[in-house]
Order: C-alpha cells, then sequence, then structure tokens
C-alpha cells in the first residue's frame, strides 16, 4: 500500500511549508488531510515519511540512527564525530556516560545550591522592574539556562562565566542563525571568524577544566560531567565535543520552557493561583525549594508538563530506517527518513480532548494512565531521546518555583506572542510580561526567607 501525502514539487517542498505558515502548521495539515502516516517532502531531505499517532510510534521506538542529511549544521560545533548522528554501537556507551551524570540524583543536588542563586538573581532583577516596564521572559530566562547549564558543565572555578556564556551565544548565532538565515552584523568573515574565535575560547575552557580535574587528583565521580568523561577515557576532542553539545541542547531548551509555562500562566490566573498556593504550603515563607521539595510540587509539575504539551521546545525528531518497517499497515523501506511533528502528535485529538485548551489537569496520575505511553513526547523517545531530561525538569521546576514564589506574571496588551520555529520552538518577538512583587502567604510580615 502506497503512503499517502501531496505531490512532490520541484522546489524540494519549501513551498508547500512556506505557504502553510510553517513546518508545524504544514504537518497538521497534512495529517488532518492524510492520516497518521503522510509521505510528503521535509525541505533538505528529499522526502520523508511522517507519524502523528503515538501508538504507530512504538513500532519505531528502537530506531537508533538519525538521518546525517539533517543534521550536518552541528558538525562545526564537533572536532571528532558529529555527536548527533554516531553509529549506534558508539552512541551507546556515550549515552550511559551522560545518563549516569545528567539523570543521577548526585549531579543535581551537587548544583541545585548554585541554580538557586541564578534563579533569586534573575527574580529579585524582575521585582526591581517598574509597574510598567515589561519583562522579557526568553532573553532573560534562556540566559539564565546558559548560566546553569554551564556552571553544571564546566564547574565554577576554572571558568569565566560571563565569557563563557557570550562565547557561546556568538557560536549559536553565527552557526544557528545561518540555518535560518537570520540576519547577523558583519561581513560574512568577521562573522566566521568570531566564531573560530569563540569556539576555540570555549574549547580551550574546556581543556582547562579536564587540566584542572586531573591536578585534583580525579575526584568528581559521577556527579561531574568532565570527570566522569574523562574517567571513561574519552579523547580530549570528544570531551569538548560533549561539552559543546550539552550546552547546546540544555541551553535555549529548558529557558524556552520555563518561559512557555510562564507565558500560559499569566493568561490562566486561577492555574497560577493555584501552582502559587502550592508553593506557599510546600514552601511556606522560604523564597525558594529544597532539592527534595521539587517532589512535592505536583500542580506545577503538571502545569510544566502541559506547557511543553502545547509548546514543546524542541518540536521535531528525526530517525533513519536501518532495516524494512510496516507502520499502520504501510511498508516502509530501509534507508527512509522519518520525521516525527512532535508538537502535531501532542495535539492529536484522539488522545487530546479539545488539545489546543490549556489544562495541566491531563497530566494528574488517573488522567495519565489513561494514554499511550508516547502521547506525550517533549523529550522524544527511544534510545536517541534527552539525556537531559530529569536535570531539565529540575532546573525548570526550580526556577519555576523562585519565580513563582516572589511574582505574578501578567500578559502585556497588545504584545502578540507568536512561536516560530527555530531548532527550538521560539516566541518571534519575545513573550513580554508584567512581573509584579506577589504578597506570600507564610512569612511574617510577608517577608520571604532566603535559601532554601
Ligand atoms: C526542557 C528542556 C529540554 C527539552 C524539551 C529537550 C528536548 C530534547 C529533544 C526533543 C531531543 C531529541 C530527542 C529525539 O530525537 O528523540 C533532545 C536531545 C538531547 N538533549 Fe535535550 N531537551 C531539554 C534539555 C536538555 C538538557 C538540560 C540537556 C543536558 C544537560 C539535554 C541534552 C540532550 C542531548 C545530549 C540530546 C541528544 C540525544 C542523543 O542524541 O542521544 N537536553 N532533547
Amino acid at each position: 500500500m502506497d503512503i499517502p501525502g501531496p505531490e512532490p514539487h520541484p522546489d524540494g517542498g519549501a513551498g508547500a511549508v512556506a505557504a502553510a505558515g510553517g513546518l508545524h502548521t504544514y504537518q497538521l495539515r497534512l495529517h488532518a488531510r492524510y492520516g497518521p502516516v503522510v509521505r510528503f517532502q521535509l525541505p533538505g531531505a528529499d522526502d520523508a515519511v511522517s507519524i502523528a499517532d503515538p501508538v504507530l510510534l512504538e513500532a519505531t521506538a528502537h530506531i537508533n540512527q538519525r538521518p546525517k542529511r539533517l543534521f550536518e549544521f552541528l558538525a562545526p560545533l564537533c572536532e571528532a564525530d558529529n555527536l548527533q548522528v554516531l553509529e549506534a554501537s558508539e552512541h551507546g556507551p556515550w549515552r550511559r556516560l551522560l545518563l549516569s551524570v545528567f539523570a543521577g540524583r548526585p549531579s543535581h543536588e551537587q548544583h541545585f545550591a548554585r541554580f538557586t542563586e541564578l534563579a533569586t538573581d534573575l527574580a529579585v532583577r524582575w521585582a526591581g522592574h517598574g509597574a510598567d516596564e515589561p519583562v522579557e521572559l526568553q532573553k532573560d530566562l534562556t540566559a539564565l539556562t546558559l548560566r546553569m547549564i554551564c556552571a553544571y558543565a564546566l564547574g565554577g572555578d576554572a571558568a569565566d562565566p560571563d565569557r563563557v556564556s557570550a562565547a557561546f551565544e556568538v557560536v549559536l548565532t553565527e552557526y544557528l542563525g545561518r540555518l535560518y538565515h537570520v540576519p547577523v552584523p558583519g561581513t560574512e568573515e568577521e562573522r566566521a571568524r568570531r566564531a573560530e574565535e569563540a569556539l576555540a575560547f570555549l574549547r580551550a575552557t574546556v581543556d582547562e577544566v579536564v587540566a584542572a580535574h586531573h591536578r585534583s587528583g580525579g575526584r568528581g565521580g559521577r556527579s561531574d560531567l568532565i570527570g566522569a568523561l574523562v574517567e571513561s577515557g574519552a579523547s580530549p576532542a570528544r570531551i569538548r565535543d560533549t561539552v559543546m553539545v550539552t550546552l547546546l541542547a540544555a541551553h535555549h531548551t529548558t529557558g524556552v520552557a520555563v518561559s512557555w509555562t510562564l507565558h500560559l500562566l499569566g493568561r490562566h490566573p486561577e492555574a497560577a493561583a493555584r501552582a502559587a498556593d502550592e508553593l506557599d504550603r510546600v514552601l511556606g515563607d522560604r523564597a525558594a525549594p529544597s532539592y527534595a521539595d521539587l517532589r512535592r510540587l505536583t500542580y506545577l509539575d503538571m502545569v510544566l508538563k502541559e506547557a511543553m504539551r502545547l509548546f514543546p521546545p524542541g518540536p521535531y525528531g528525526a530517525r533513519e530506517t536501518t532495516e524494512p518497517l510496516v507502520l499502520g499497515g504501510y511498508e516502509i523501506p530501509a534507508g527512509t527518513t522519518l520525521f516525527y511533528p512532535f508538537w502535531a502528535v501532542h495535539l492529536n485529538p484522539d488522545h487530546w480532548p479539545e488539545p489546543e485548551r490549556f489544562d495541566p489537569e491531563r497530566f494528574t496520575p488517573e488522567a495519565a494512565a489513561g494514554r499511550p505511553r508516547l502521547a506525550h513526547i517533549p523529550f522524544g523517545l527511544g534510545p536517541r531521546s534527552c539525556e537531559g531530561a530529569s536535570l531539565a525538569t529540575v532546573e525548570a521546576l526550580l526556577t519555576l518555583s523562585v519565580l513563582l514564589k516572589r511574582l505574578t506574571f501578567r500578559p502585556v496588551p497588545g504584545h502578540e506572542v507568536r512561536p516560530i520555529e527555530r531548532f527550538v520552538l521560539w516566541a518571534a518577538d519575545d513573550i513580554r510580561m508584567y512581573a509584579r512583587p506577589r504578597r506570600p502567604r507564610g512569612g511574617a510580615g510577608g517577608a520571604l526567607r532566603a535559601g532554601p
């Protein structure tokens, strides 16, 4: 049986995507018209098969290969092999090592105090904004999460955090800006030189951290990314590449996750009030949660999940089949590009009634138990899913707690928040909101106690 889909066009599909107003709206239309499995022209990949049904996705969840062409743009960040498209045999040990660090409680706890300080600095700064002076959520929150992941991956001592953050922004602006044709100041040569210098600085910084690790006698164990990489015998180039890819994967994604959550809470005051009540109940007069508190913030966790359903920070994924596959009655040959429209999966009306409606109650344990496992996949699926999922959740819940304990967020009238797909799901003109101090319950005279 032939897989349904639109007729191919000589422009490689770019026109159809542009006419639909972006890849996501195009996906929604394709799946509404042709069903859960669609063959279409994915710009940059010729032909691809998109799957928007979580039950059918299960049949692909074992696939451990990404299509090389689609991830070529990340090659400049890597000196050895492009880590996004490592062969399965090499990827397996690398993934296990990352998970042993990122998913482990020791690393979360070790960095929690620093994360809390950074989030608190932002909350205090926003609290100082005048009543008519909106804050820019994406700009400030992605800067915060870059600081957090730099502290996490490079430690506090060896690296100058301002310089590291600035250098990484230069690298991203150049390489991702190229991808999306975003105008960047300077001639092509000037920009390329700036990006190369910034990348060289970042790589030298990683080398310094490695040298400091050796000097210290190799302490750190599984709570320390660079320590774990050194101890695994990874080459210096692989260590540098892993740090680069970690900064890339962790930085914008986590920042926009928090931004979209605050955007939704600002438009749903009843949910915001419930989240604030929960924070008052769990934190009392403390300004920030402890690591253990995060598990008790069950409503906030549901809000974050619902926000990542409606605005998944990484809206797409891709795989390449290595052997023939049968999917919903269709035969898919080896070597096919599979496109994962995470965002469209999250809006599939068969599993999400009134899919556009914001409703954190969808994530009560009872409601979640009734849905297919892959109906909610903001962190992807299978052996190439996000290794940073649990760390990202810790960072996001902590940041939301610190901000929502101190502040309330209201939309700026007339400011249009328009999602735009740029590697992560961005808002075209940032998300501007009024952040006003709230009067907390719990503390004497409403004063908050610093620290968890
Ligand atoms: C809310 C924040 C985040 C979101 C929504 C997110 C989402 C994703 C998604 C959708 C993928 C692709 C998965 C797939 O192809 O199936 C991915 C990959 C990845 N993410 Fe995340 N991510 C987040 C934060 C982080 C953080 C904090 C880290 C590291 C500390 C991280 C590290 C990675 C890595 C290394 C990969 C590549 C996976 C591989 O090829 O094995 N991410 N992430």
